[in-house]
């Protein structure tokens, strides 16, 4: 196991502190002025894949340090105690093994002595011939008919990864396969998706790690009994429902044929669990060999992550680069702005992604930190974005990090809609960066002939200070793979943060405390008494929800 070091306590942090001071000072800008290999010397390549991070408050030297800060936190191990299915998700006691379920080198990889591979490659193999048998028409419903539905049931890691590769992949769809996603146990959410689905065409996939998820367990149950007082014959559940799921015993309950569960494994962590059998959405919906092309895409990433330096490691220095700001700039929060409106569900995937993995408080020694770790995630897609919230971001008092996302051609070439859109995304880059100063204000309100008074009342309001730091990832196109590859890109610079912040990523014991309570209170909003057992305040909302329901 890697040691649990206290970020704070290495040489590199505080000589961070120190140039940090230094840094403060100056203003993007002028370091671009000062230096024209400034682009050449922070941007790498992967494959179709640009990361320019030269937007950023950095000089070679903070780069040094921060690559220093990651090999003193003792990185280099911890990259190799995931890869070699160390039982780094301490307090669960599990490895964590995502790179298995996209590893296509098929090299062995041991838990407990035991290779994960064939287990891997035998889920696959049944991912890929059931996909094929739904996409052909193979799969008959109980009346003979092909599927040309699916539902995928699942909240959370069995919900939000499908949802937002579907999303993604959406020029790559089955013109004749139409996918739903329902979370929410709000009745909602499955009354509406119930509404528009045939029972004799439709697939249900109940998508859940545990399978005790009360979400999923609801919503589940009433597709089933609405699936039943369709057909009237429990006998065709098994021709419209599957599992995607590591409990056996509880899929068995629920009553599907443990020959239609697609398996998975403890070390499979929800939120990294689009490439296991949860993905079987993905497949179903694109085809197997676009969901081969995406963990091929995925795995290419994680040969760049194990392998390359960390000076030319995308993962790395994205992680790197967030530490710099969350840390000595005391940024709270990180935008991921996509120019592209496939990827509109990209910041929800990674806000479950890197909220719920390094939303923690106490360090792998079982102390609180002295630090701040994880940010907050948001964020939307370009243009909408520039026109809600970006008002904030150049001109507020907050320091928002924000990684610029997009495809250099569109799945649709219409017009000059793509033009238009990279326009803005060069534009607010470069606004972010330079700003506007209160000179070039008043040469701009001059030139529209507006008055001194005007000039003089206005012009504070109009000025930018900019020195906003941004990464600007550019893509060939969304494909497949390339999208692969960015996921795990941002899920490794989820893991480095977490490294350097010494906390345990892999658990999630925070979502808990709401899950008992909600247990506690449901019967209360049923029983005929008034519920005092609360603090006055949730008695009195208990109580009022009650009343207002008589
Ligand atoms: O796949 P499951 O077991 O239904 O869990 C769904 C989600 O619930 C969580 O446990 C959080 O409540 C997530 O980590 C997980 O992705």
């Amino acid at each position: 196991m890697f040691p649990a070091i206290n970020p704070t306590s290495t040489q590199a942090w505080e000589k961070l502190f120190q140039h940090y001071a230094d840094i403060e000072a100056k203003h993007l800008k002028d370091l671009f002025q000062q230096d024209p290999q400034r682009f050449e010397k922070f941007s790498l390549t992967f494959e179709n894949i640009l990361l320019d991070y030269s937007k950023n408050r950095i000089t070679e030297e903070t780069r040094s340090l921060l690559v220093s800060l990651a090999e003193e936190c003792g990185l280099k191990d911890a990259i190799d105690a995931m890869f070699n299915g160390e039982k780094i998700n301490f307090t669960e006691n599990r490895s964590v093994l995502h790179v298995a379920l996209r590893n296509r080198s098929n090299t062995p990889v041991l838990v407990d002595g035991q290779d994960v591979m064939p287990d891997v490659n035998r889920v696959l193999a049944q991912v890929e011939q059931f996909s094929n048998a739904v996409i052909n028409g193979e799969w008959k419903g109980y009346t003979g008919k092909a599927i040309n539905t699916i539902v995928n049931i699942g909240i959370g890691g069995s919900d939000l990864g499908p949802v937002m590769v579907t999303e993604a992949l959406k020029p790559y769809k089955k013109a004749h396969i139409e996918t739903y996603f329902v979370s929410n146990v709000d009745a909602t959410h499955i009354a509406e998706t119930l509404k528009k689905i045939d029972p004799e065409t439709t697939l249900f996939m109940i998508a859940s790690k545990t399978f005790t998820t009360q979400e999923t367990m609801t919503n589940a149950h009433s597709a089933r009994k609405w699936f039943l007082e369709q057909v009237q014959d429990e006998a065709h559940i098994k021709k419209h429902f599957v599992a995607l799921s590591t409990n056996a015993q509880a899929v068995a309950e629920f009553g599907i044929d443990t020959q239609n569960m697609f398996e998975f494994w403890d070390w499979v962590g929800g939120r990294y669990s689009l490439w296991s059998a949860i993905g079987l959405s993905i497949a179903c919906t694109v085809g197997y060999d676009n969901f081969k092309q995406l963990l091929e895409g995925a795995h290419a990433m994680d040969n760049h992550f194990k392998s390359a330096p960390f000076e030319e490691n995308a993962p790395v220095l994205l992680a790197l680069l967030g530490i710099w700001y969350n840390n000595f700039f005391g940024a709270d929060s990180h935008a991921l702005l996509p120019y592209d409106q496939y990827m509109h569900r990209f910041a929800a995937y990674f806000q479950q992604g890197d909220m719920e993995s390094n939303g923690k408080y106490v360090d792998r020694n079982g102390q609180p930190v002295n630090y701040q770790t994880g940010p907050i995630i948001w964020g939307e897609p370009g243009t909408n974005g520039q026109h809600a919230f970006y008002q904030l971001i150049h001109q507020g008092t907050k320091l928002i990090p924000c990684d610029f996302l997009a495809p250099a051609n569109s799945h649709n070439p219409l017009g000059d809609h793509h033009p238009k859109l990279m326009a803005n995304f060069f534009a607010q880059t470069e606004a972010l960066m330079n700003g506007k100063s209160e000179e070039q204000v008043i040469d701009e309100m001059h030139q529209l002939g507006c008055s001194e008074e005007d000039i003089r009342n206005l012009k504070t309001y109009k000025v930018f200070e900019g020195n906003r730091p941004t990464n600007s990832i550019l893509f060939k196109l969304l494909d497949p793979r390339t999208l692969g590859s960015l996921i795990a890109m941002y899920e490794h610079k989820i893991f480095v943060q977490g490294v350097i912040w010494n906390i345990y990523s892999f658990d999630q014991w925070g979502v808990e405390l709401g899950k008992q309570l909600a247990k506690k209170i449901l019967p209360e909003l049923t029983s005929a008494e008034d519920v005092n057992s609360h603090d006055s305040s949730t008695n009195g909302l208990i109580n009022q929800f009650k009343e207002f329901r008589k």
